[in-house]
């Protein structure tokens, strides 16, 4: 059956609707589709590679090639017609679709002198955007005054995080990618340097799969708890990255340079047994028993005498502190100039159009 304008025109005003963003591919078909029923095959210039959204758009729509208009028209109907049901709006009394709890993307709790911060956008699987690093900056500096003995860092959902979220390069600002390297650039070092000077005992609970920097900053933890679910991946190179968090550092000291070359530049993932063998994980326990065993010797360890706590952390950590700050910095202005090439900027365009997964 043929789409009549009405039906584009109804289809147009659905999509307005949506409660529940459909996510990057499936708007780079509806944009494609409605360019090409509006104004026909694309003939604008090719954006530069930096241009990381105009350039999505323009593959997307070049893509139709000479589809007539009312083939695209009729595909873009449809489109919308056979996501619309998974785009209603959640009925009140139900929780949202993707889980999400009140609270926001990220959750901070404080009780029995634990102070923990969640990563709650488990539709996203945790990926942190930049509000988010903005928002773990303040809850550790309020967990660092408040009466809580240790800060616990875990995830809401499946996964623990799937590190940075890929979308926090793509809203290019007035000064151009140079301006937006720099500012990211500026922030990462900033919230690395927040791990870095923290004064109490950090904790992991690594709920499930663990990527980027949530795993890179592990290396700053005091305590690393795994789920036998989660697994452990840095794929910089495949993204045009270079390692963050201080784990250039702690990675090869931890667990010796040839295994953390084969995490941090090859990409290998390790599962939670793996990671423990390395250092980097605490002790791994059953997905079904973590949080039941993991609290509980949580709870013992705050009845420790929390000056002596804080005495053995200290002498501890003192001694490397310098280190990790010029370490950061290296790391931040290695991936600034990182974030400008092509190499990143072409992995970032392929995970917008999902040709690639890790
Ligand atoms: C201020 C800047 C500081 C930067 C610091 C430098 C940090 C570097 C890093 O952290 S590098 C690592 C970046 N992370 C990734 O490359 C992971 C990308 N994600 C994936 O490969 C996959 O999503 C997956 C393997 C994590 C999970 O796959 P699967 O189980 O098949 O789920 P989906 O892919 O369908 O994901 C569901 C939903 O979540 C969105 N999503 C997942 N991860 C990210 C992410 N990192 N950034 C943005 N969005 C993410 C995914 O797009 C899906 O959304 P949709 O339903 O399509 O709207």
């Amino acid at each position: 059956m043929r789409a009549s304008q009405k039906d584009f025109e109804s289809a147009l005003r659905q999509v307005k609707l949506w409660k529940k963003d459909p996510g990057n591919e499936v708007k780079l078909k509806l944009y494609a589709l409605y360019k090409q029923a509006t104004e026909g095959p694309c003939n604008l210039p090719k954006p530069g590679m930096m241009d990381l959204v105009n350039k999505a758009k323009w593959d997307a729509w070049s893509a139709l090639g000479s589809l007539p208009k009312e083939t695209a028209r009729e595909n873009y109907v449809d489109l919308v017609s056979s996501l619309s049901a998974a785009s209603e709006p959640p009925s009140p009394a139900k929780p949202a679709a993707d889980g999400e709890q009140a609270g926001g993307d990220l959750v901070v709790t404080s009780e029995n002198h634990i102070t923990t911060i969640t990563f709650n956008r488990p539709a996203k699987k945790n990926a942190i955007t930049t509000q988010m690093y903005r928002d773990i900056m303040l809850a550790l500096q309020a967990a660092s005054k408040d009466d809580s003995v240790l800060t616990v860092l875990t995830g809401n959902g499946d996964y623990y995080c799937s590190g940075n979220d890929l979308t926090n390069f793509t809203d290019i600002p007035p000064g151009g990618p140079e301006e937006k390297a720099r500012t990211n650039a500026v922030l990462l070092r900033e919230f690395v340097d927040y791990f870095i000077d923290f004064p109490k005992p950090l904790v992991a609970v690594v709920n499930g799969p663990a990527v980027g920097i949530s795993v890179t900053i592990l290396g700053l933890f005091d305590l690393v708890y795994a789920s036998d679910r989660a697994t452990f991946h840095t794929p910089f190179s495949p993204l045009g990255l270079s390692p963050e968090g201080c784990s250039s550092y702690t990675f090869p000291k931890m667990m010796g340079p040839s295994k953390a070359a084969e995490m941090l530049i090859f990409g290998r993932k390790l599962t939670a047994q793996e990671a423990c063998a390395q250092g980097l994980v605490t002790e791994v326990f059953p997905d079904s028993t973590l949080q039941k065993e993991v609290w509980t010797r949580l709870r013992a360890y705050t009845k420790l005498p929390p000056n002596a706590v804080r005495t053995s952390r200290e002498v501890m950590r003192s001694k490397g502190r310098e280190r990790l700050h010029a370490v950061n910095a290296e790391e931040c202005e290695a991936l600034r100039q990182r974030w400008l090439s092509e190499e990143c900027a072409s992995a970032v365009l392929r995970f917008m159009s999902r040709k690639a997964k890790l």
